[in-house]
């Protein structure tokens, strides 16, 4: 059967994947930049808008490491106001389940579940360095091995508060003088080992039930957490072969909670490049990675994976001829390399001797390579057999300026996908549950769709 593709878009983040230098470059706070791709997304029917989030500013060598985008504002109050320049699309908050408490965070998203008509989603992500704790009450508290404790507890204490309003609980009926149905709400007690809280939630249950969560943490801890509770799953397996790997072993897990392989979306992080022809999009490509890797951005990302201070070493000559130092880390903040640093210089060593590659254009060969490039009709082809071959259900696009950087994507490669029948022409409900083919959350679990 052929599957349809699940689209969703990415602000630029805050890392050298977004070119903040470019002439075409706009804030990367104004809300008139939220707003031009959450609507360029919309038009594009995408299911949803997706805000990451950096709860402390990277470092190097003590100092900010300001050669990329630094500092956002705040997800959840980003895409509140969102909800009201849109219509249909999905919005999606990162928010940490280390660093908050779950009566505060199930509060806003059930809320932003009520204003936006049902369009919530909490992507719920793990921290454990001190670094990021630091910014916290209990800096640094958070044991690694408890990262997936606390957050699938955190997780379980938000949905007995959504779920301790019923549906119809509000009844606001003047004949009987009463605003509540009697038993539409009850006292909610969670005692666990990160969270005793009792008392009664405040805000009535939203129109999802729940809303969608999402998992992006890639651990076999990581993948456990998705098969039991998530809905939806932003991984970083974008290339054919271990998207499919990836594909099959969170489906198959997924029979041990009782629940069916189309319950939980993989939405893997791509990016893309067009051109007229493939060897102008190639062109393309190769222009943007330099723009993306500069020669100081460069040995920042060497530094990262060494544990050195390598600024002494020329961005254009061979690698670093010291060994790496796996006890020390220079850059704070920068999660992509906390394991196997060893192993991966050896690879990189390698890769450079056969290829002659200086520092930069080592970083630029290694440093994630655009997913998709080519003509819009070859994109569309390519993301259609991505999905059909069942190396993801559909993606999270994360384009490299902002606000326009889906603007091709939307105009040129969407209408391919809708004329092959594998992308909606139009919403078909209004709720981001809807779009992602989930039947909205009883008070029992899942309800089953007809
Ligand atoms: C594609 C992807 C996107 C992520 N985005 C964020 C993010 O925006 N904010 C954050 O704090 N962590 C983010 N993470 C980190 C994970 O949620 C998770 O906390 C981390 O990978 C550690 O868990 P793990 O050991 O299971 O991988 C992301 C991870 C992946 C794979």
């Amino acid at each position: 059967m052929t599957k349809q593709i699940h689209l969703a878009a990415h602000f630029p983040g805050v890392n050298n994947t977004t070119v903040w230098s470019d002439p075409a470059s706009g804030s990367q706070i104004d809300f008139d930049s939220f707003r031009h791709l959450a609507q360029t997304a919309e038009r594009g029917k995408f299911d949803f808008f997706f805000l990451a989030e950096g709860l402390r500013l990277r470092e190097a060598k003590g100092r900010i490491h300001d050669l990329d985008v630094m500092g956002r504002p705040e997800s959840l109050t980003v895409l509140s106001a969102l909800a009201a320049v849109t219509t249909h699309l999905g919005l999606a908050a990162t928010v940490n389940s280390t660093f908050n408490e779950p009566y505060e965070v199930a509060r806003r998203l059930a809320t932003l579940d009520h204003l936006s008509g049902g369009r919530a989603a909490w992507n719920v992500v793990t921290s454990f360095d001190a670094f990021t704790g630091e910014n916290f009450r209990r800096g640094g508290f958070l044991a690694e091995a408890d990262r997936y404790t606390r957050a699938k507890e955190f997780l379980q204490t938000a949905r007995e508060l959504w779920d301790s309003w019923a549906s119809d609980a509000v009844a606001a009926d003047p004949e009987a003088g009463r605003f509540l149905r009697p038993g539409g709400v009850t006292p909610f007690r969670h005692r666990g080992r990160h969270f005793d809280i009792s008392g009664l939630f405040n805000v009535p249950r939203g129109p999802q039930g729940h809303p969608v969560i999402i998992q992006a943490g890639d651990s076999d801890e990581g993948r456990e957490f998705a098969a039991s509770s998530a809905d939806v799953i932003f991984s970083r397996h974008s290339k054919l072969e271990e998207g499919r790997a990836f594909y099959r072993d969170v489906k198959r897990r997924l029979a041990a909670y009782g629940r069916r392989p189309e319950e939980l979306k993989i939405l893997p992080a791509v990016t893309y490049v067009l051109g007229d022809t493939e060897a102008e999009a190639a062109e393309r490509a190769v222009e943007i990675r330099r723009a993306q890797v500069g020669p100081q951005t460069a040995i920042y990302f060497l530094e990262a994976v060494w544990g050195r201070d390598l600024s002494g070493y020329d961005p254009d000559g061979p690698l670093p001829d010291v060994e790496p130092d796996l006890d020390e880390g220079v850059s704070k903040g920068h999660a992509a390399f906390r394991r196997d640093r060893g192993e991966l210089v050896a690879k990189w060593r390698a890769l450079a001797e056969e290829k002659n590659l200086s520092i930069r254009e080592l970083a630029i060969e290694v440093s994630a390579p655009q997913t998709f490039i080519g003509t819009p009709r070859s994109v569309a082809d390519e993301i259609d057999h991505f999905v059909q071959a069942d190396a993801a259900d559909g993606f999270i696009f994360v384009p490299h300026l902002t606000p326009g950087g889906l603007d091709d994507l939307v105009d040129k490669v969407v209408p391919l996908l809708q004329e092959k029948g594998v992308f909606r022409a139009d919403y078909t409900g209004p709720t981001l549950r809807d779009h992602l083919g989930l039947a909205p959350r009883t008070q029992d679990g899942i309800e089953e769709t007809s």
